[in-house]
């Protein structure tokens, strides 16, 4: 017996030297042929990928390079944090995609846009990007004018004018005027929406939707039998909101493809429709799983990251008062005394965007981009030129980090403001502290030609005018006709001046300690502000 048993000891210790063996020379040989790209390599069992925002440039720092190769067992993995590698990842698109193996959690219902390349993404691609358009632009502009204002009053009204957690609240906004672009549906601020459901539904779409996403790794993680049947309130929540929205985009699918005939002809489709449409296409149709997966990856693309961008806009100008000022200003100059229901997208949007209210937006797209990074497979072999012009060959299947975090916090492109160090530290060296819209302005300043928020080449985000549109008519008319401030609340004997400061300081260092990423990036705590009717 003891014989046996020393045997199959024997045999267990042989094999896993066996498989440690080949698990070192796998990593071994991938460590070599990342030497191959000129860049520094380093060995890495994994990526600590999901502290990413946190760490910002500091692993570029500390490798003394911004962009080096990670040579793991599996595989190798490129970070960058240099623009103009980046630009160049997004550019050679098809050679360079999105690395599918990674992205099937967005299969709710089927392969969506996000999930796929090559020629079935070209069909995605088209089905989703022929909505876009001057139709849409106009109602997302006219919408958003009119939701922002009911908004403001509800905040007024209804909640005494204190607002808890802003990110909340701008992404229903975002919610609101992206279901009335899809499926042309009026949602309203009151409580109403949850009585008035239609026929056959226990949940109102707006509700369903937030909830079902912030637990979509729920839903990837746990089988849907076990979902529907298992005690844990998540679970049956979950399947209960999933299978509500299924409902929902059956019933609108239906409605379009009840007068399929009549879409064709229309000269500007909403996104619904040319989705839908695609389902009937002779020439390569969606499948039914896609349709319905499409609109709920467009739905939840487009509103989570407006929506968390315009919270930390509102955020800011209530922690920079200045700003706010200097906007409201511009604001009053350029839009005078209209009210926004005459103000116009072919000649006011384009004005605002020029001017500090387009600087904001980029100066915050840039430090809180909705993702803090993306991954991109090399699918053929490719080259890519560095900021110092040297080119490197990267072999195929290569995986590569976007590492927005990382660029946007690179010392070579960010002009940082005079902060003395002790400040800093006590604020954890919070980019809030260098906010500084002022650099967009300066055209003589091309250190950030290179970045984009929105992605560049083919797979370039569809919803980048939607978004600017959006982000451009909700700041406008909130501050026009409104200001922001943080809740002060006075502690022993402070001067007010003392309370106001300790609160800003406080909430600068939230928007780093707090900072989580989830599907995007937002500061989820609360940091009271208070809405002002502006007197002009
Ligand atoms: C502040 C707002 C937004 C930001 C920062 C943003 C950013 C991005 C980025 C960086 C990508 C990836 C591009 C790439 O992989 O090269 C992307 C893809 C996408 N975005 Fe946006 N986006 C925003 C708003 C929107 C809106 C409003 C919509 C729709 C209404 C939308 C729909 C999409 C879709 C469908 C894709 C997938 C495109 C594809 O894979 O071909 N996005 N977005």
């Amino acid at each position: 017996m003891a014989g046996i048993t020393s045997t199959a000891l024997g045999g267990i210790v042989v094999l896993a030297a066996l498989l440690l063996y080949r698990y070192i020379s796998h990593w071994r040989t991938n460590y070599k042929i990342a030497l191959t790209t000129g860049f520094p390599v380093f060995y890495s069992p994994i990526a600590q990928i999901w502290k990413i925002w946190k760490m910002g440039h500091d692993p570029f720092r500390e490798a003394g390079s911004d962009t080096f190769v990670l040579a793991t067992p599996s595989g190798n993995m490129l970070w960058s944090s240099d623009d103009t590698v980046i630009r160049g990842l997004f550019e050679q698109h098809p050679k360079v995609d999105a690395p599918v193996e990674f992205l099937k959690f967005w299969n709710v219902w089927g392969p969506t846009i996000a999930s796929v390349q090559g020629a079935e993404w070209k069909v995605h691609r088209k089905a989703v990007t022929a909505g876009f358009g001057p139709a849409m632009n106009h109602t997302v502009w006219k919408e958003t004018l009119s939701q922002t204002q009911k908004l403001a009053t509800h905040w007024t009204e209804d909640h005494q004018a204190i607002v808890p957690v802003v990110r909340y609240w701008t992404s229903r906004l975002a919610l609101h005027i992206i279901c009335n672009g899809f499926f042309g549906m009026k949602v309203e601020w009151n409580a109403d929406n949850q009585k008035s459901l239609p026929t056959g539904h226990k949940i109102a779409l707006d509700a369903a939707l937030p909830k079902f996403i912030e637990n979509l790794a729920v839903f990837v993680t746990v089988p849907t039998a076990l979902l529907s049947r298992l005690p844990v309130k998540k679970f049956r929540d979950t399947y209960e909101n999933f299978t509500e929205i299924t409902t929902y985009l059956d019933e609108f699918r239906a409605k379009v493809l009840n007068n399929v005939e009549a879409v064709p002809a229309k000269k500007s489709k909403t996104i619904l429709e040319s989705v839908v449409l695609s389902e009937v296409s002779e020439k390569n149709p969606l499948a039914k799983e896609s349709v319905l997966g499409n609109i709920f990856f467009t739905l939840l693309a487009g509103h989570e990251t407006t929506g968390g961008t315009l919270g930390f806009i509102y955020l800011l100008m209530a922690i920079y008062p200045d700003h706010q000022k200097q906007l409201q200003k511009q604001l009053d100059d350029q839009l005078g005394d209209r009210s926004p229901e005459n103000w116009s997208l072919e000649k006011d949007y384009p004005i605002l965007k020029q001017g500090l209210l387009g600087a904001i937006q980029k100066e915050v797209l840039y430090f809180y981009n909705p993702a803090s990074f993306m991954m991109r497979k090399t699918l053929s072999p490719v080259t890519l030129v560095d900021s110092n012009n040297k080119a490197h060959q990267i072999p195929e299947n290569t995986l590569t980090l976007i590492n927005n975090a990382g660029a946007a916090r690179n010392p070579k492109t960010w002009k940082r403001s005079k902060i003395s160090k002790e400040r800093r530290n006590a604020l954890s060296d919070s980019p809030a502290l260098d906010f500084d819209p002022d650099r967009w302005l300066d055209e003589k300043d091309q250190r950030l030609a290179n970045w984009t928020a929105f992605g560049a080449g083919g797979r370039v985000c569809p919803g980048k005018e939607f978004a600017n549109i959006e982000l451009t008519a909700a700041m406008a008319t909130l501050f026009k006709l409104y200001s922001l401030e943080l809740v002060v609340v006075k502690e022993n004997d402070e001067t007010d001046d003392m309370a106001w400061k300790r609160t800003r300081d406080q909430a600068i260092r939230m928007f780093y300690d707090d900072m989580e990423a989830n599907i995007t990036i937002g500061v989820h705590k609360d940091i009271p502000i208070r809405i002002v009717e502006r007197v002009v």
